[in-house]
């Protein structure tokens, strides 16, 4: 079982993104570390979204450095952070909704290529076989691991909305990340969904050493699961440190917990 070591996997150092007059963020510093579950909370419009994209290399900052192990991967592009491990969901699904449960999972694990290219696909050549075999049979653990058996062969398009959500994070994790972002991975979940979420999250985390990153709104589920939380207030880290920390900090109450503020005007650019 692997724990947080002080090295951090993913860094993002003085991230600035602008919108015309609008700054996103504003010199935004995060680091995760192999084998933590971290929670990025903050009102609508702080910018969590934003820093999701740039991290998963989705839009380029305006200023500062995102680094993978240490390396700047700032200007690489979001396949290239895929195959390097990262794995994102995103707040709107984006399941194959036409593919079975199962097949979804496989076609996750398709890009490591099936031997013998495009015409060994086409025609279904026997030495695709033991990769096939070898992705099912991951398949299989993974929707087991999720709590999805018993859905394999429905189609994406037919799960009630806790199922997809889960679906999403079964297929973020079919091949097995180095980094996940998860963007509101428990909206639409039963409490019961939610508490098998979380487990997986944690096993993850916990036994594969995988660095996690979660955005949610709901603020119970965050502090549950996560042993750090960063606050983002109008594209800054307003605050950062343990749940109870963060609970207790009165920036955060006047900010985010306490008032229940949600929807601020946004920062400007001097
Ligand atoms: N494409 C865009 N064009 C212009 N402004 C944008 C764009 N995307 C985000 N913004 C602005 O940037 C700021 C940060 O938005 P962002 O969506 O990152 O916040 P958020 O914390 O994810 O909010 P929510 O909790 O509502 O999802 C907001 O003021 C938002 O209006």
């Amino acid at each position: 079982m692997s724990t947080p070591t002080s090295t951090p996997l993913l860094r993002a150092a003085g991230i600035g993104v602008r919108f015309g007059g609008v700054r996103a963020l504003d010199g935004v510093d995060l680091a995760l570390r192999p084998g933590e579950v971290c929670g990025l909370i903050g009102p609508n419009g702080a910018g969590k979204t934003t820093l999701f994209d740039v991290l998963s290399g989705v839009r380029r900052p305006d200023g500062g450095r995102v680094l993978l192990d240490g390396t700047d991967i700032t200007r690489r592009s979001p396949v290239w952070r895929a195959r390097h491990g990262m794995r994102r969901t995103f707040q709107r699904q984006q399941l194959f909704g036409q593919l079975t449960v199962a097949d979804n999972l496989v076609v996750a694990q398709e890009w490591h290529g099936g031997g013998g290219g495009l015409a060994a696909d086409l025609l279904g050549a026997p030495i695709r076989r033991p990769y096939e075999r070898a992705r099912r049979e991951r398949a299989a653990a993974v929707l087991r691991a999720c709590g999805l058996e018993a859905v394999a062969g429905s189609y994406a398009a037919a799960l009630p909305v806790g199922r997809a959500r889960m679906l999403e994070l079964a297929r973020a994790v079919a091949d097995p990340p180095r980094v996940l972002l998860l963007d509101e991975p428990a909206s639409g979940m039963t409490a019961e969904e939610s508490r098998a979420l979380s487990s997986v999250v944690r096993r993850l985390a916990a036994e594969e050493g995988c660095a996690v990153l979660l955005v949610e709104h709901d603020v119970s589920f965050v502090m549950e699961l996560c042993e750090r939380v960063v606050v983002l207030d109008l594209g800054r880290v307003l605050a950062e440190g343990t749940p109870s920390e963060v609970r207790a900090d009165p920036r955060v109450r006047e900010a985010y917990l306490g008032t229940g503020v949600v929807n601020r005007p946004p920062a400007q650019t001097s």
